[in-house]
């Protein structure tokens, strides 16, 4: 699914208009019906509603869903915020209507006092969608700071008022919404960490704007559904042996970080390798291949932490580094080598991570087609300080493009960076998963994708989806509070089946 700019979305909203053919009138009342029938599915019959409405086509939208609420029998308010300008003609239309259906309207202006809502009455967040052209001040923003003191329920039309659809508005005042019912497509801006306590939980309304226009328009910024994933995802041949799956290799673990790199080698199997190596210490050896007896296990030299390379080099496909791995000088020197002997694409993660932060000579010894996954804590110690999450994605593609690797951004919508300038948003994954380990999962994950032969940007896709998946189906059977990162490389055989043909 395809992730608009705000200029994007009026052109589409115009193409619909001229080529269905609609009348702007009546897709505004198309799409007021979609947030009405979605209200009063949401809400019992005893719930009443407040709608704040703007003076813009989203303040056009909010009165169409107070008469419809009226019509289906619901007690609902109107507060108009009064503007110095005129009110769009959609507008205008729509508080005739509503004046015809006997609607009551309250019209606020600068120094008004702000009209009680109601206990329990839920407030409709009508102000500004994507027309928002700067941050909300004087009276506008004393609303929505009232609004957000309420304990009342608030769900926002389009954006949360406030909210930019395209960059960040982080510091300015903006609607908190329980819940954003946004139009067609998602905004990058709904997707993003930062502007998370804003948005509550985002629904995307489908209100009949045109598909060829959709499947027409370039866009930089995608969802990774099913859909995609399962067009990336490549099913195995009956006839297929383990020689068709790669060999990789992977360093993790040191003294007391074995945990890591046992669950990156576990979901490395599970993921499919034909072949894996483990590198560890050679207090992990015996960990390794007791828990892990289809790893195979490459002893270090040094008895609690990584030092150095094995001899033979050439037998790998792919190499995957980082978890538990830490990031003392002697570490250093052996990513040092990996990266300069292997000719093959990497996954690196966490302290590969943070060893690459303190030197930068070792990013330019990632061979292309590699795969480097950070948090946005890894990620500014990578790249340095960001502002906002706006600017990370920027920095990710353009770092993607330059080492011609695929660069993530990890989080609740992890954010994949190809090195093609096209960045996808993932939609699986949950909040069980933000416990230590589940990183090393998709280290694990990836490594035996790319062993597997998927491109960079395909194993990123269909990993980060799989990771996620395998989270959702094993929060199922356990809860949010003590899902582990094992019940994800659990889950991840009924993940991979969602995804067969
Ligand atoms: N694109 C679509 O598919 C559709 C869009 N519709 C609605 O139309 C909205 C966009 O409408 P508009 O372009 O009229 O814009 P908005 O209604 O989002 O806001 C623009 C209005 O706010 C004023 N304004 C902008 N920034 C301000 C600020 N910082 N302080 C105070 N006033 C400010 C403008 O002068 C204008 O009157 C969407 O968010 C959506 O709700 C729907 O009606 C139907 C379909
Ligand atoms: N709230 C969440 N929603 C979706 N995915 C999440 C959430 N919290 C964590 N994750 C996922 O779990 C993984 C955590 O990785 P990371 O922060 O490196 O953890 P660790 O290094 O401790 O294993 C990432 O892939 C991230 O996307
Ligand atoms: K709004």
């Amino acid at each position: 699914m395809k992730i608009f700019s705000a200029e994007q979305m009026r052109a589409w909203d115009a193409y619909t208009i001229r080529h269905e053919p609609v009348l702007s009138i009546d897709l505004m009342e198309r799409a007021a019906g979609r947030c009405a029938d979605w209200l009063l599915a949401h809400f019992g019959q005893e719930t009443g509603f407040m709608v704040f409405c703007g003076m813009g086509n989203n303040g056009g939208d909010g009165l169409a869903i107070a008469r419809m609420l009226l019509a289906a029998g619901r007690r609902a308010g109107v507060v108009i915020l009064e503007s110095r300008r005129q009110g769009s003609p959609d507008f205008l239309e729509n508080l005739k209507r509503l004046q015809a259906a006997s609607g009551a309207i309250f019209l606020l202006a600068a120094g008004d006092a702000i009209p009680d809502v109601p206990a329990g009455a839920v407030v409709v967040d009508a102000l500004f969608g994507t027309g928002l052209n700067t941050p909300l001040s004087g009276h506008a923003a004393r609303l929505v700071e009232h609004l957000n003191g309420l304990p009342n329920t608030r769900v926002a039309i389009d954006l949360p008022s406030g909210l930019f659809a395209d960059r960040s508005a982080v510091g300015n005042p903006v609607l908190l919404a329980t819940h954003t019912l946004t139009f067609a497509a998602p905004k990058l801006g709904l997707l993003l960490q930062e502007n998370a306590p804003f948005t509550g939980e985002v629904h995307i309304l489908d209100i009949g704007l045109s598909p060829a226009f959709e499947s027409a328009t370039e866009t930089r910024f995608q969802l990774a559904t099913a859909t995609l994933v399962k067009s990336r995802f490549r099913p195995r041949n009956r006839f297929a042996h383990k020689g068709n799956f790669g060999h990789a290799y992977l360093a993790a673990g040191s003294l007391g970080k074995m945990g890591a790199a046992l669950m990156a080698a576990t979901a490395c199997l599970r993921g499919g390798a034909g072949l894996l190596s483990c590198h560890v210490p050679r207090c992990g050896v015996g960990i390794l291949q007791t828990a892990l007896p289809e790893a195979m296990a490459l002893p270090d030299p040094d008895e609690t932490r990584l030092t150095t390379l094995p001899g033979e080099t050439s037998r790998y496909n792919c190499a995957g580094i980082g978890p538990g791995i830490g990031t003392s000088t002697q570490t250093a020197a052996m990513l040092r080598s990996c990266l300069a002997k292997f000719q093959v694409p990497f996954v690196l993660d966490a302290d590969a991570l943070n060893l690459l932060a303190k030197d930068e000579s070792l990013m330019s010894l990632l061979p292309a087609g590699s795969i480097l996954t950070p948090h946005p804590k890894e990620f500014d110690r990578l790249f340095g300080a960001h502002d906002s999450d706006f600017d990370r994605i920027e920095t990710a593609l353009a770092a993607a493009e330059r080492l011609q690797s695929v660069v993530l951004l990890k989080g609740h919508h992890t954010f994949i960076a190809s090195p093609t300038g096209s960045g996808y948003f993932n939609t699986t994954g949950n909040a069980g998963m933000a416990k230590g380990g589940s990183g090393d999962v998709l280290t694990g994950l990836l490594t035996a994708l790319l062993a597997q032969g998927y491109g960079a940007e395909d194993a990123a896709l269909v990993g980060v989806w799989l990771h996620g998946k395998a989270g959702d189906l094993a929060v199922e059977r356990q809860s949010y509070e003590s899902l582990l990162p094992g019940d994800l490389v659990a889950r991840l055989g009924a993940a991979f089946r969602q995804l067969y043909p």
